[in-house]
């Protein structure tokens, strides 16, 4: 009986093709699974045949419906794996196929596909350029690293005529996946080493044979990350009907190299910038832990409660919403962890209050004690200092460490801060309230000594996270191999925290894995995007020395940002409606287009207006419906953890962008003032990049500082 397979650029277009072409598909798959290799090669309806002159002989054409045509890759070795790659109209079916051409990749020995005949047509031209180039692209790599890494002649011919990445990405929708990716790397400058380990040997099967000859469906089951098997008719049928998540099969090796790993000694992080698919990652992951063990419980838990309702969604259905693995995992917010663990713990109920609540408190401390120092500076001294390290008591604050605090304290006016800290800790107690940090400390004193809740722990967007929070993840895990897998982006630090977790006992050196590829916005976004960050550097998200976005690439292509100044705010909220109009006559559902600001208020006036031009909006506050139809609008803050097809940022001026009042002046703390500064540069970078195909950042007046100077 022959085995059925589908690639992933069949899958790319299956969920827009129309009912009767996904019926027709459905039929015509169900035959191969029904029928044995001569039967289907003599099915009039099936009509299994040969494409003229095509560049792979083992293409074939089958008849989806009057007009349809599916695209196969048959077999011709013995083997009996056919593989769906496309489903195109009549004609586009026929010059697609004629034109590609499929190849078992020498290194990596996974199946990829090519354009041949453009590779073919542009190699000449591009070679006669280089001629007078006074340098190549891969003048510094030899034809024998070339090779080893997987690259064939066609490809070779093709890189030594590149001299530009610009022309590399010119070529990236011609070339074979694999090849096409270890030029990205040496092309991005990393070591032959380097690209060895992080393309090529992440592919290659473990007991790859030493000479590549091997049949179609041995490559086809070598190529996980593009290509689904079907094991049997329930599996065809489900997997056809369904809405086709991509994410929830195709994992980038990378991704799947680190989700899948049997078991890890210890800590794990996996960083890598926006869109990189470190969310997949960690629910992959929790999906292999859940595998290994019957009964060990497991905690997936992220920032905000917006975050976790997402995680929680994206679990089901990567879980098939089976229930019983799903009542094996938690999925919640550091804070609300914390509070459960509290009032289950002591007789407590935690009541904390908010960052305004808190401020009010510190302020009414100052005015009492006549302290010598701001509210806002106490209450940084209190988050980074105090509760970042469990300060408990005057004499371990008197001694303590104030790195990262940009003012030096001797000890006269520690012990005044200290007087404000009680004071301010007195007027929780008496109201019986307190903080979302203090109940972390709290819950991680509970957990201490007692066996741990948890067998494993994940966390997602780590770099949210303060000390006092990692404390009482520390706590819910016992240390040892699988406890911790973490998480995140340092390059998206948008609240205030700074850590250490090598001081906090969560060490994981030596398990430290990065995300290079974006799956969500084009390479023009991200390029903007990097931009705006490239005047800085960021710490590393385990807090010991920087990070960067190396590499960090999208193989996804589409129009430049755009970034428009407005005589007024008037003018800019008109060009809104214009630009919504103009994105919803090309077809974008309104739930596809994200508009965002520094504040609400300035989320109001374009909200009137886009109602007032019969535009429907819904305002994201928290978790959104995802049902409900109306542009999105979103403070740039809960834009994390969104996506949308176009995004457009306003307001995005001197003064809001960053906000002016939020910034601690240089003059009181130099090291705050920069941090602060980084926060909201880092808050517009977010928010540019959770747009898939279409960027535009706006403002009326000065421009926000951050936008490059050429923008
Ligand atoms: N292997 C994959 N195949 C297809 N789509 C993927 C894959 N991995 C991730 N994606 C998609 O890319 C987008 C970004 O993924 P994800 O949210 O996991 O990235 P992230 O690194 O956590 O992003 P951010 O840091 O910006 O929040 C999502 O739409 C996700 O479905």
């Amino acid at each position: 009986m022959p085995r059925l397979a589908f690639a992933q650029s069949f899958w790319d277009g299956y969920d827009t093709l129309e009912k009767p072409v996904r019926a027709g598909v459905r039929k015509a798959m169900a035959k191969f699974q029904a029928l044995g290799v001569a039967e289907l090669n003599a099915d009039k309806g099936l009509h299994l045949e040969s494409v003229e002159n095509a560049r792979d002989p083992r293409m074939r054409t089958i008849r989806i419906t009057d007009f349809w045509r599916g695209v196969v890759l048959a077999p011709d070795d013995g083997s009996h794996t056919f593989l769906l790659v496309n489903v195109l109209p009549h004609d586009d079916a026929y010059t697609w196929a004629a034109k590609r051409l499929y190849s078992a990749n020498t290194a990596t020995r996974a199946l990829e596909v090519r354009d041949a005949v453009a590779l073919d047509e542009l190699t000449p031209l591009y070679e006669t350029a280089a001629r007078t180039a006074p340098r190549l692209l891969f003048a510094d790599v030899s034809d024998g690293t070339l090779r080893e890494f997987g690259i064939d002649d066609q490809v070779l011919r093709a890189a030594r005529s590149l001299v530009d990445k610009a022309q590399l990405e010119a070529f990236s929708t011609l070339l074979p996946e694999d090849q096409l990716e270890v030029l990205q790397y040496l092309a991005e400058g990393f070591s032959p080493e380097e690209v060895y380990r992080d393309v090529v040997a992440v592919r290659r099967p473990a007991d790859a044979p030493a000479e590549p000859v091997e049949d179609l469906a041995t490559v086809i089951a070598n190529t996980p990350a593009r290509i689904r098997l079907v094991t049997g008719p329930e599996e065809l049928q489900e997997i056809l009907e369904k809405p086709f998540e991509a994410w929830r099969v195709f994992l980038h090796p990378s991704q799947r190299r680190v989700a899948y790993r049997t078991s890890y000694g210890g800590p794990v992080q996996v960083t890598g910038g926006p869109g990189t698919g470190k969310t997949v990652a960690a629910l992959h992951r929790v999906k292999h832990l859940l595998g290994r063990c019957e009964d060990g419980r497991i905690l997936l838990t992220t920032y905000t409660n917006a975050l976790a309702a997402g995680l929680r969604e994206m679990l089901a259905l990567l879980l098939d919403e089976d229930e019983k693995l799903l009542a094996r995992v938690d999925v919640t917010t550091v804070d609300a962890y914390a509070n459960g663990v509290v009032r289950a713990k002591s007789a407590a109920v935690p009541k904390p209050i908010g960052d305004r609540e808190q401020r009010q408190l510190w302020e009414k401390a100052v005015k009492q004690l006549d302290l010598p120092f701001t509210p806002q500076f106490l209450a940084q001294e209190y988050r980074h200092v105090v509760l970042g390290q469990n300060l408990r008591a005057l004499d371990a604050y008197l001694g303590a460490s104030r790195r990262g605090r940009g003012t030096g304290l001797g000890p006269t006016r520690r012990r005044e801060v200290w007087s404000g800290v009680e004071r301010f800790e007195q007027f929780l107690d008496d109201r019986g309230e307190t903080t979302h940090l203090r109940v972390c400390a709290r819950a991680a004193e509970l957990l201490a000594g007692e066996p741990a809740p948890y067998a494993h722990v994940v966390v997602d967007e780590a770099q949210g996270l303060h000390p006092a929070q990692w404390r009482a993840l520390r706590a819910a895990v016992a240390p040892g191999p699988d406890d911790l897998f973490v998480t995140g982006d340092p390059h998206q630090r948008i609240y205030d925290s700074r850590v250490s977790l090598g001081s906090l006992g969560i060490i994981t050196a030596g398990r430290s894995f990065r995300l290079r590829v974006n799956y969500r916005s084009t390479e023009e976004i991200l390029a903007w995007s990097a931009r705006l960050l490239a005047p800085v550097t960021v710490d590393a998200l385990e807090g010991e020395g920087t990070d960067s976005l190396a590499g960090y690439r999208s193989l996804l292509h589409g129009g430049r940002p755009q970034a428009q100044g407005y005589a007024t705010r008037q003018k800019e909220t008109e060009a809104l409606v214009g630009r919504v109009r103009a994105l919803l006559a090309e077809g974008l559902a309104p739930h596809e287009i994200g508009v965002c600001a520094r504040f609400n208020l300035s989320l109001d006036a374009a909200e009137e207006k886009l109602k007032a031009a019969g535009i429907p909006v819904l305002r994201v506050r928290g978790q959104v419906a995802q049902r409900a139809e109306g542009v999105r609008l979103a403070t740039m803050h809960a834009m994390k953890g969104l996506e949308f097809r176009a995004v457009s940022a306003l307001g995005v001026n001197e003064g809001a962008v960053p906000f002016a009042r939020g910034i601690t002046p240089r003059e009181a703390d130099p090291l705050q003032h920069d941090a602060d500064l980084l926060r909201e540069r880092c808050l517009l970078f977010v928010a540019c990049t959770r747009a898939r195909e279409a960027l535009s950042v706006t403002w009326s007046g000065a421009p926000s500082p951050f936008l490059p100077s050429a923008a």
